[in-house]
This record gives C-alpha cells, structure tokens and sequence, in this order.
C-alpha cells in the first residue's frame, strides 16, 4: 500500500513542475512595498544613492524570479521586468492616490500614513496594481500568486484582471470579491463583504465580460451582491448593504434592501407564543 502510493506520487512529481521561487515572489512583493513605500521599512534611507541599489537590487531580484518561470512566460524575463519597472512611477502615484481615498473616505482614520502602515485595503490595492500590471502583459501564474497572497492577508480577493480606476477606496474590507473582468471606475468606494461577480460560471464564459462595471463615484456598502458582465452601476449611485443586483442602474441612483420587520413589544409577543 505505502509502497504503491510512493510510486504513483513519484509518478505525479516527475510529471508535475514545481513552482520555482515561491517564497521569494511574496519576499519580491514586500521589497517592492518598502521600497515605493518607507512606511513599511524597516530600515532608513538617507540618500539618492541607497534609493537606486534598491531599485537595482529589487530589478534584479525580479529578473531572478521571471527567468526561473521561464517556461511559463509569454516574453523574455527581461522585457517582462523592464514593462513592470517602467510602470512603477505611474502605480506609485496611484497608489498615492487610493492611500488619500482611504483617509478621506474613512472618518476612523488619522492620516494617510496610518492608512498605508495598516490598512489592509491599502495591502490589497497595493498588491492588485502590481499583479494587474503582469496580468496585462499575460502572466499565467505570478500574478494570481501575487493577488492571492494578498487575499490571504487581508480577506480581499481582487483578481488581477480586474480594472480599477484611481482613488479607489476600500474599507475594512473583508471578505471583498472582485471578479476577473470588473470595470471599476475612478472614486469608487467599497466596504467589506462586497461581491462583484458572476451571474454565469460556465467555463464557456472565460473570456467573456462576466463581471458588472461600476462608473465613477458608485459607493457599495456593506455585504452587496453586484452581478453579471452587462451590469452598470451608473456614475455617482449608492448601492446599500446586502443588495443583491442583476441589473444595470442609472447614474445618480441609489439602491437599497430593507426586507427588516421591527416587532415591537417583544414581552407580549413571547408571552403569545409560548
Ligand atoms: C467573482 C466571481 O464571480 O467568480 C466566479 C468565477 N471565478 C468567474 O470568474 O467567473
């Protein structure tokens, strides 16, 4: 019995390739973090010179990673990284922004700093441009590898496909599901438990639009369902907690569940009933 099943496992390693560098993508991630970000450092930069060895270092540690994947790649590891890191500037000032979207939409926060120290929708946003950016240039493995270590740490699932515009606020953020071909707009603001799926997971539908858009200023609160590919969510609407929607809504609209029964005198009605 043993025997056989080290055999067939054998068998299932020799035909299965491994995944190389997996520690050191998320160990990547975070290099990446400290480096865009000192707020996540440990370590103080003093001048222009420690900046560049970190780029350098960083660069090469990516170049590293690709080359290791390589027969998963779709373009030599070094066009992949040179794409990635000619981008970084435009994601550092989006990032920037959904730091200030946070602070501004969240009463509870003290600064932008405490946002992007603690956040975890800072993490998940922070994470998703990275892995957005790799997913455009058609990575099959790193960028799920990228958004799924983020979902494990904060509770935020966003697909790397998914498009989001800039000031982005999430907050709280658990147990958030942003599907693959979401189209979020700029301003946009969510709170924990928001799913934007699906209305059909049939695999036929992989590379069709699945996933509802939501234009500019939409706010989502807590616990809604937005679904289907042909769903708009018109610019400047709110969409309250635990809706569940299938259908589009005209812009400034607002969208609310109120299915709650207030049953007053609870003594009398317990006194009926027993
Ligand atoms: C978020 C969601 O609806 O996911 C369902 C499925 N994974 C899909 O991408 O269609």
């Amino acid at each position: 019995m043993k025997k056989q099943f080290i055999k067939s496992l054998f068998e299932y390693h020799r035909n299965t390739p491994p995944m190389p560098y997996r520690s050191s993508i998320c160990e990547l991630i975070e290099r990446m973090r400290e480096f865009l970000f000192p707020q996540f450092s440990e370590h103080c930069i003093v001048n222009e010179t420690q900046i560049a060895a970190q780029y350098e270092l960083i660069y090469s540690q990516a170049i590293d990673i690709l080359s290791g994947m390589e027969m998963d790649l779709p373009k030599p590891a070094k066009e992949i990284a040179d794409e990635l890191f000619d981008a970084l500037p435009g994601i550092h000032e989006m990032l920037k922004k959904d730091a200030e979207a946070i602070f501004s939409g969240d009463p509870a926060s003290t600064s932008v700093d405490q946002v992007i120290r603690t956040y975890p929708g800072f993490r998940a946003i922070f994470s998703h441009r990275i892995a957005h950016e790799l997913y455009r240039m058609k990575l099959p493995l790193l960028p799920r590898i990228i958004s799924e270590n983020a979902h494990s740490h904060t509770g935020i699932d966003i697909h790397p496909g998914a498009e989001i515009g800039e000031h982005f606020c999430i907050d709280h953020g658990t147990g958030i599901v942003i599907g693959e071909t979401t189209k979020i707009g700029k301003n946009v603001k969510i709170y924990q438990g928001v799913t934007l799926g699906a209305l059909s997971v049939d695999k036929s539908m992989a590379e069709t639009k699945r996933h509802p858009t939501l234009e500019d200023h939409v706010v989502v609160y807590a616990g809604a369902t937005i679904l289907g590919g042909d769903t708009v969510i018109g610019e400047d609407s709110v969409i309250g907690g635990n809706v569940w929607l299938t259908n589009s809504v005209e812009k400034h609209s607002i969208v609310y569940h109120r299915p709650q029964i207030v049953m007053k005198n609870k003594k009398e009605l317990m006194s009926k009933s027993s």
